[in-house]
C-alpha cells in the first residue's frame, strides 16, 4: 500500500527540500518526495498547512528499566518518544542492574525490538557507574553500544576516566560525560548564586560543571577520545568547549529544553518540578545559551528525559529525586520560543536535534530521500495546546512547564513508514 502526503511544507535542506513539497511512501521507504506527485489510487493524506521534517533522535533519554518500572518503561518511554515527535531515542545506562554489561545490553535490545521508536542503548563506563572500575567496554562495544557513559553520576577519579578514553577510542565510541565534580555539588539542590540565598537552599556552583568539563577535555585532548558533554548548563562551560573545539579537540556538548528557558528563579515555589541536575541556572547562562543557539554554536538538543512517579517528585524540594520528563514537551516548546519567534529555523532545529545527534551516535540519519526510510513527522505549526501531564504517554508527568500554553504541535509520527502516533484533531493515539 502506497501512501501519499500531499500539500506540506517540507523542511530539510540537506536534502535540496524546502516550500511545498508532495512525499510518497511504501512500506518502510520514501519512494519519491518532489514538488507534486500525481496521486495514483494512493492513499492520500492532506498535509496543507502542515510542515514535515525527519523525526528527531533523542541522544539522552532515560527509559529506566529494568529496575525502575514505576517511573517509566521501554514501552512508555518510546510512546512518548513518539508523541514527542521522534523515531529513536539513546538509552542511558543508569538502569538497574546498570547496563554494564552484554546480558543488560541485549535485554535492551531485544525488549525494545517492537517498541514505537528506535531504541539505541548506551552502556555504562564503568561497572555499576560507581566510577571505580570500567564495564567491559569491548564486550559492550560489540554488544552494539553507541555511546559510553556514567549519565546521573560523573566519573570522579581521573585515571579511570583517562583508560575509559583509551579504551572508548579504540572501539570508536563517544564518552558522554555528566560533568558534576561531586564534592563542590555536595548537598546541592539547586544552583547556587543569589536565588539559593534568598530561598535558603543548597547551592551547586557552576564550578562543580565546569571543572569537570575542563577536565574532560585535557584528557580527550590527551587521549584523541571523542567527548561529549551531557547536559551543558553554564556560560563557563560553554566557554571551555568553544575553545577546545578552536584547537581541534573532538568534543561536543548538548543543551537541554529546560536550560534553554527556565533559570533558578523557576525554583522560587519549591516546587520539586524545578529540581534537575545540572541545576537550572542563572539568567546569564541561560542568556549565554539561547545566543549559541541563535548563532548555530550548540551541537546537539536532548531532553534528558528524567521520568520520576509522583512520590519521587513529592514533598519536601531536598528530599525530592532529579529529573524532568521531557520528550513530550520538547519539540512544542522549541517550536513556540524560538522557531515560531524566528530565531532559529527549521533546518537549524533539523541539525541539532536530527543529523548531528545521528553522527555522533553513529546512526542512520539520512533525511528525507528517495530509498531513505520513511522516519518523519507532520507538525501543524498553528495548533494552539496546552501542556497537561495527565495526558502524557510517559509515566514521569513530572515537568515545570505544566498548564503553559504553546503554538506548535506533532500531530503525526511515522517511524519506518509506519504511522505510530496520530493526533489530528486531538485524537492522542500510538499505534504499533
Ligand atoms: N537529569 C536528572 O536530573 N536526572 C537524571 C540523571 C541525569 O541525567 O544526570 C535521572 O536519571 O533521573
Ligand atoms: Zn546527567
Ligand atoms: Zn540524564
Amino acid at each position: 500500500m502506497k501512501t501519499l502526503i500531499k500539500n506540506a511544507t517540507i523542511y530539510d535542506s540537506k536534502n535540496g527540500l524546502t516550500g511545498k513539497n508532495d512525499i510518497l511512501i511504501e512500506s518502510k521507504q520514501i519512494l519519491a518526495v518532489k514538488k507534486r506527485i500525481k496521486n495514483n489510487n494512493y492513499q492520500v493524506i492532506d498535509a496543507a498547512g502542515k510542515i514535515i521534517i525527519p523525526a528527531l533522535i533523542d541522544i539522552h533519554t532515560h527509559l529506566r528499566e529494568p529496575g525502575y518500572e514505576a517511573k517509566e518503561t521501554i514501552k512508555t518511554g518510546t510512546e512518548a518518544a513518539a508523541a514527542g515527535g521522534f523515531s529513536a531515542v539513546a538509552a542511558m545506562p543508569n538502569t538497574n542492574p546498570v547496563a554494564d554489561k552484554v546480558t543488560v545490553i541485549e535485554q535492551l535490545k531485544f525488549k525494545a525490538q517492537n517498541s514505537a521508536v528506535r531504541v539505541y542503548p548506551i552502556g555504562s563506563i564503568t561497572k555499576a557507574s560507581q566510577g571505580k572500575e570500567l564495564s567491559e567496554i569491548g564486550s559492550l562495544a560489540q554488544a552494539g553500544v553507541k555511546a559510553l557513559s556514567d549519565d546521573g553520576n560523573p566519573v570522579m577519579n581521573s585515571e579511570i576516566m583517562r583508560r575509559a578514553m583509551e579504551y572508548a577510542s579504540a572501539f570508536d565510541l563517544t564518552i558522554i560525560d555528566h560533568c558534576e565534580d561531586q564534592n563542590l555539588s555536595k548537598n546541592g539542590v539547586m544552583d547556587e548564586g543569589y536565588y539559593s540565598t534568598i530561598f535558603g537552599l543548597k547551592g551547586i556552583p557552576a564550578a562543580a560543571e565546569e571543572i569537570m568539563v575542563a577536565r574532560d577535555i585535557i584528557l580527550a585532548e590527551m587521549t584523541g577520545c571523542p567527548l561529549h558533554i551531557a547536559h551543558l548548563s553554564t556560560a563557563g562551560s560553554l566557554n571551555l568547549v568553544k575553545a577546545a573545539k578552536a584547537r581541534g579537540v573532538k568534543v561536543s556538548f548538548e543543551v537541554t529544553p529546560h536550560h534553554l528557558l527556565l533559570t533558578a528563579k523557576a525554583v522560587e515555589n519549591y516546587d520539586p518540578k524545578t529540581k534537575v541536575h545540572p541545576p537550572l541556572r542563572s539568567k546569564k547562562d541561560k542568556d549565554l545559551l539561547v545566543e549559541a543557539l541563535k548563532a548555530g554554536e550548540i551541537d546537539v538538543l536532548a531532553t534528558d528525559h528524567a521520568p520520576h512517579t509522583y512520590e519521587d517528585k513529592l514533598g519536601e524540594f531536598d528530599y525530592a529525586a532529579f529529573g524532568i520528563s521531557g520528550l513530550e514537551t520538547a519539540l512544542g516548546l522549541l517550536h513556540h520560543h524560538f522557531i515560531q519567534t524566528g530565531m532559529i529555523n527549521w533546518d537549524a532545529l533539523l541539525k541539532m536535534y536530527y543529523y548531528t545527534p545521528g553522527k555522533i551516535m553513529g546512526i542512520e540519519a539520512e533525511g528525507l530521500k528517495q530509498g531513505a526510510r520513511a522516519d518523519f513527522i507532520v507538525f501543524n505549526p498553528d495548533r494552539e495546546w496546552i501542556i497537561e501531564p495527565q495526558k502524557f504517554k510517559s509515566k514521569g508527568k513530572n515537568t515545570p512547564f505544566a498548564g503553559q500554553k504553546l503554538i506548535g504541535k506533532n500531530e503525526m509520527t511515522f517511524v519506518n513508514g509506519k504511522l505510530v502516533y496520530d493526533d489530528r484533531g486531538g485524537k492522542n493515539e500510538i499505534f504499533y
